[in-house]
Parts: C-alpha cells; structure tokens; sequence
C-alpha cells in the first residue's frame, strides 16, 4: 500500500479524508478518539510543508442539517493542534476552492460535513471531481469508512495520486500482526447476531488456533447442539450456519469455544430472578443474557495460551447492569494479559471498543480500532474499497 511518507508533499495540497464521525450530545463530542487518531498525519503533513484540506462525514444526515455540522469538531481539532482551521461551508462552490488555493503551504483548512451532498454516498464522479479540485494528491486516513464506496473515499482515488495516511496504516498493521500466521491466535467474538458475522468467523477460523463464540450468536450453536435456550435471542434460520462452523473448526483444527454456563434473567431489560446456571438448567421463561463463571474461565486459559488476542463484539448484554460482568471480565483479563507482555491484544467494534472503555482498560490493549463496521468487514475479506483503490492509476 502507498505510504503518505512516499511521496513528496512540501508545497503540495492535500485532500485528507479522516474519519471524525465521533458521538455528540447537544453539541458537545462523547469521545475524540477518532479526532485524536487523526493528529499524526494532520502534523506529519505540516512539519513537511504542505497545506492540509481534511474532510470527513458526521452521522447519516439526510440533506444539509445543522445538528450534523463539522464546525464543532473543527473547533476540537484546532484547540487539540493549537492552530487556526478554516472552516470551508460551501464546498462544492468553485470560490471556496479558490480560496482553499489562494492560501499559503502550512495552513489548514477542513470541509463541511461530506454527507449534507447525496453525491458523497453515491460514490458520485462529478462530486469527486470538485473534491479533487482541492488538492493534488489524497491521503485516505480514514480506515473506519473505507468499508464505504464513497466519493470522498474510493472515487476521488480516479483523479488524484492516492496514499494511505499513518492511522489507517497503522490500524492495518495491528489488524494483520493480530493474525499473525507464526503466533497462536485467539478470537473472542460477541455480539447479538451469528447471521452478521458469519463470513467474518469462517474466515477467522482459517487464521486462528482457537475461537469463542459468545453474546447472542452464540445461543443459535447452543440451539443447534440441542440445548433449550428459553426466550433467548436465536436465529433458527442460520442453525445450519452454526452446524457448518463447528466443522469446519474441526477440519482446520481451530478450537471452537462455546460457553459452558450461562447468566439468566426471567426479563431482558432488567435483572429479574438472575441465576448462574449449566446449560442443561435453562428454563423455558429464561433469556440468557451473560456468559458465566465456568466460561470466563475457559476464556482465561486460551487467553494464557495464546500470543494474539482479538475482541469484537461484546459476550452479554452490557448494557444492563449485572450482564455487563462477562464483557468487563473479558476486557480486564485481555487488559491484564497485555499489560504482563504475555499477549499482544486488539479490539475493535463500536461495543466492544465501549465496553473497553466503561471497563477503563481500554488504555491497556495494545491496539483500540477506530473502526466498527470496516473492522469488521476488513477482518472478513482482508482488505476495503478504500484500500484497494489506493493503488490504482489515476484518470486526468
Ligand atoms: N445474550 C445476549 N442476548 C441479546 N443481546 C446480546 C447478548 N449478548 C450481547 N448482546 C448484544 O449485542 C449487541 C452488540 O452486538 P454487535 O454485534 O453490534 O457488536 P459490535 O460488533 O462490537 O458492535 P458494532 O456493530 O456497533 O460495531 C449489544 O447491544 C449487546 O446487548
Ligand atoms: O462510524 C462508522 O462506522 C463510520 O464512520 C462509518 O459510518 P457509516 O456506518 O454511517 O457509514
């Protein structure tokens, strides 16, 4: 993959596309982690002297939204740099690129929010073209949409010499040294859905010793292996699925994981007549909404035998108060084991990435991704449109 350290950019415009979709409340930004991810690049470009134009999206706004402004994180950015950003509102209008042009190598300016132009998602030629305008190579630094065929992403790579910036090199980089084909490597995989991640984990198989299936996905294997799971979440559809995964784990010799013992609750929303329970004593009113003791324990001793932990997706319904006990375990014992230089670790995913957090060890992983959904999807089939296209030919 083109570096951005490849190529010269002393007095050069550079159309940086990062991700600063981050959360907000009334204005105010939840969490900076993408804005903080963003910095190396943003400063590696000054110090060689060229003129930055960041651009990014912020949620899914339909048409121009004030709540969906980027002039709030423009604000955060330039207080994190200490240094003056110019805010460009109208982006598609030939004055604002005149401008952008008109002003000297070293300064940085940032677009308003991509997606307020229906062109931006719909990977738009014409759309692209403008953006290109602004500069004269791209550095795509934007790993967490580059699951996207956007115009800011993947189409303007047709018009500009295209490199990767250092965050979304280094998230590539951890993703791949987390697979690493000489270390043992253990996936913990949670979450609600098996039917979402099912090519993610037949490919996980293929590049892991062991694997532990969790969360919701795991109650349709618990299904399919016979058990009675209550009124738990299932996708009777996708037992098949499950049939097909427990063997192919064996035929690649993959250690497939599924809890042992399991937290019930007779409701889903609140804790009500909680228990810790063997599989054989889920009751028919039951919802399964942890994994426990047993099976965290199971985790333990495949997280001690292995050299490469990766987390996505969390292994109960954390966001209820006790069920949130197996995915805060899991974090500390990953946070724990890195932090002993016994592991080297990687969580990415929206919750698993919060559950890190609310658990404060996120600090602790070797690796916190940016990215939800392009971890997810990169995990799966290796690479992105938003890769991929860095190395193309340009049209002019
Ligand atoms: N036993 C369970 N029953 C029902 N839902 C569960 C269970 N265990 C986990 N979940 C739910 O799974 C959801 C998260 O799943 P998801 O697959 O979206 O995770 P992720 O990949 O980390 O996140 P994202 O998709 O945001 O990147 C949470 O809302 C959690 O409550
Ligand atoms: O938050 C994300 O996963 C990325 O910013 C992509 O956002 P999207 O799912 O709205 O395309």
């Amino acid at each position: 993959m083109n570096s951005v350290k490849d190529y010269p950019v002393t007095n050069t415009s550079v159309f940086l596309r990062c991700d600063l979709n981050v959360p907000m409340k009334d204005g105010c930004i939840l969490d900076s982690h993408r804005i903080e991810s963003s910095i190396p690049t943003i400063k590696y470009l000054l110090s060689s002297g060229a003129k930055v134009v960041i651009a990014s999206h912020l949620g899914r706004p339909n048409g121009f939204d004030a709540k969906h402004s980027l002039k709030p994180i423009c604000d955060e950015l330039s207080r994190l740099l200490d240094i003056k950003i110019h805010f460009i509102k109208d982006i598609t209008s030939q004055d604002s690129i005149s401008l952008v042009k008109s002003l000297p190598f070293g300064t940085v300016c940032m677009l308003e929010n991509l997606r307020f132009h229906k062109e931006e998602e719909a990977g738009d030629e014409n759309f692209a073209k403008i953006l290109s305008e602004y500069a004269t190579c791209f550095v795509n630094d934007a790993f967490a949409c580059s699951h996207r065929k956007h115009a800011s992403v993947f189409t303007i790579a047709q018009f500009l010499p295209s490199f990767a910036g250092l965050n979304l090199l280094n998230e590539v980089e951890a993703i791949n040294s987390s697979l690493s084909k000489n270390g043992k490597n253990f996936c913990i995989i949670g979450g609600s859905k098996i039917s979402s991640k099912i090519g993610l984990v037949k490919n996980l198989i293929h590049k892991s010793s062991s694997i532990f299936l969790g969360g919701g996905m795991a109650n349709t294997f618990l299904l399919a292996s016979g058990y009675e799971i209550g009124l738990s979440i299932c996708e009777e559809a996708n037992v098949k699925d499950a049939q097909e995964i427990i063997s192919i784990c064996k035929k690649e010799n993959c250690k497939l994981i599924l809890p042992v013992d399991v937290i019930v609750s007779k409701s889903f929303e609140k804790p009500v007549n909680v228990r810790l329970v063997k599989l054989s004593e889920i009751q028919k009113d039951d919802f399964i909404v942890d994994v426990g003791f047993q099976t965290l324990k199971l985790i333990e001793e495949q997280i001690t035998s292995s050299n490469n932990v990766i987390w996505n997706g969390p292994a109960g319904v954390y966001e209820v108060s006790p069920f949130n006990v197996g995915s805060f375990t899991i974090a500390n014992l990953i946070s724990h084991y890195t932090k002993n230089k016994s592991i080297s670790s990687i969580v990415g995913g929206g919750d698993a990435v919060a559950c890190a957090n609310l658990s404060g060890t996120a600090d602790e992983f070797s690796f916190v991704s940016t990215a939800g959904g392009a971890f997810l999807e990169y995990l799966e089939q290796n690479t992105l449109p938003g890769i991929s296209v860095i190395s193309i030919p340009i049209k002019r």
